[in-house]
């Protein structure tokens, strides 16, 4: 089986906070490196520079589609550049964009050689976002964000239906919302995507270093 691509996103939870945040990219850095897997964490936006220089690749959770200027509040890609930030999410289910401004935002990722990752809520979603060629389109149906309640397992159709709905190669589809197991890894990878996108299921685990280990445990 193909190795996958895991995005751990630390949202907001106090849990990921300061040195507990930093101690989860280090425990993905290092099973990155036993693993092989590509682990990409997410830290909160005022956090990303105490990710850098770890070896290990840091995304931010939000980019405005902005020009260096007069945009106070927002967030500039640059900026994020400036901190070791190779890439992004856009379009979030918790921080839903236009499409036109998502489109701006992987405009301006790719222009600046980052890495996008858009957020789909739907199968027509997916369809529509992927026309703007991000690296990755990543399928999460709301409802299951949060739940436990693996997308993978719970709406499979989504994810294959998402799969199919993409039609340029070079846009690779990610599937995400109650991903906490290495069988519902397993489970994404079977259905065609190249990974998952999640959160909850590790940054707010009792142990969160044992929680990303059972994720790579699929085999
Ligand atoms: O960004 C992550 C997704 O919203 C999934 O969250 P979750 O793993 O807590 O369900």
């Amino acid at each position: 089986m193909k190795k996958p691509i895991i995005i751990l996103n630390y949202k907001t939870y106090t849990e990921s906070l300061g040195d507990k945040g930093r101690e989860l990219t280090w425990a993905a850095r290092d099973l990155m490196r036993e693993t092989g897997i590509r682990i990409i964490v997410c830290p909160q936006t005022p956090e990303l520079h105490h990710h850098k220089g770890y070896d290990i690749e840091v995304f931010a959770q939000h980019v405005d589609p902005i020009e260096p200027g007069s945009h106070t509040g927002h967030v500039l890609p640059q900026t994020l550049q400036a901190c070791g930030v190779t890439g992004s999410l856009i379009n979030h289910s918790e921080d839903r964009m236009p499409a036109e401004k998502i489109k701006q935002c992987v405009e301006i990722l790719r222009k600046l050689g980052m890495t996008s990752i858009v957020c789909a809520e739907s199968i027509e979603k997916v369809k529509e976002v992927s026309a703007f060629k991000p690296d990755f389109v990543a399928i999460e149906p709301p409802e299951l964000i949060g739940s436990g309640i693996p997308v993978s397992k719970a709406d499979p159709d989504i994810v294959t239906k998402s799969v199919e709905a993409v039609t340029d190669p070079n846009v690779k589809v990610l599937c995400g919302a109650g991903i906490s197991k290495g069988e519902d890894v397993k489970a994404a990878l079977e259905l065609g995507t190249v990974g998952v996108l999640l959160a909850s299921g590790v940054v707010k685990a009792k142990d969160p270093k044992a929680a990303l280990k059972d994720l790579v445990t699929f085999t």
